[in-house]
């Protein structure tokens, strides 16, 4: 079974993880799940590693969301919770990341791809990339607790307007919105131009600055929110809206 996500070390101080799931738009998989977890842990535990980047491979998607076809069979309520709650611990342990976190959106970020997004410190995307947490159109909410953590990051009417909404937008018109924090035109390699000034800091100030997003985050019950947003989501997920739209998605004709 080939890996789901690469991790590449680089000597100007930043992990990269590339989620590797090209023929599934690098959709989310148990296996991925797993693996990402374990990229986590490991950068987490290099004293060398400064700063952190999630991106996507190849140049059509950052990450497509959960794993239509592969969650397609959980059904009930509970069957989904246990998928929802799982990888929202995974995000939780993202957010609450030691050190910063950069999502780099070289392609299209949509639903569980813009909750990844979100568990981000920063976002970044190529010109004319799409995103959306299109999960009200598939008749559910977020369910890894991205809404939780939208809310934390950007202002209150911006974050509703793309939840409600759940349609697509563009990375220029995201950060209008205040979601993506810069566009990258022409060479995605630019981005490392963002991080620059980051990478000469001492690892101990990158750690103090985050330690006090996180105490915020433990003090306001961040991971209880998270939770709770799993476990309503694990309710829609299991109306007939949701099942029959994540049917015409795996059955539409090309
Ligand atoms: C956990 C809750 C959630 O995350 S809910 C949100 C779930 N995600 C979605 O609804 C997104 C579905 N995907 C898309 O909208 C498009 O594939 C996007 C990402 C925009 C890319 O478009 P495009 O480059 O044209 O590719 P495509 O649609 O032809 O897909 C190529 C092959 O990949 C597959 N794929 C795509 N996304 C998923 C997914 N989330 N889960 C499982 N499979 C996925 C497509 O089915 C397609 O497969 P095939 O080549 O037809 O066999």
């Amino acid at each position: 079974m080939s890996q789901t996500v690469l991790v590449e070390k680089n000597e100007r101080g930043y992990m990269k993880f590339i989620l590797h799931r090209p023929e599934k738009r690098n959709a989310v998989s148990y296996q991925l799940m797993e693996e990402f977890e374990a990229a986590l842990d490991q950068a987490a535990q290099d004293n060398d590693v400064k700063v952190v980047v999630i991106t996507g491979y190849g140049d059509r998607a950052f990450c497509s969301g959960g794993d239509l076809a592969e969650f397609h069979s959980l059904y009930t309520e509970e069957e989904s919770y246990g998928m929802l709650s799982k990888m929202g611990a995974i995000l939780y342990k993202l957010a609450v990341f030691k050190k910063p976190t950069i999502a780099l959106l070289n392609g299209s970020a949509v639903g569980g791809g813009c909750e990844i997004a979100s568990a981000c410190d920063f976002r970044l995307a190529k010109s004319g990339v799409k995103l959306g947490f299109v999960q009200a159109s598939l008749g559910i909410t977020t369910g890894w607790g991205g809404a939780s953590i939208l809310l934390e990051k950007i202002p209150y009417q911006s974050a509703m307007k793309l939840l409600l909404n759940g349609t697509i937008y563009t990375a220029e018109a995201a950060k209008e919105l205040g979601f993506i924090d810069e566009v990258i035109q022409g060479d995605l390699e630019e981005w490392e131009r963002f991080v620059d000034t980051i990478l000469n800091r001492e690892v101990g100030v990158l750690m103090a600055y985050k330690n006090l997003l996180i105490n915020k985050w433990e003090e306001t019950d961040l991971k209880g929110r998270m939770e709770m947003e799993s476990r309503q989501c694990a309710k829609l997920w299991e109306t007939d809206a949701h099942h029959q739209a994540v049917d015409s998605f795996l059955n539409k004709t090309k």
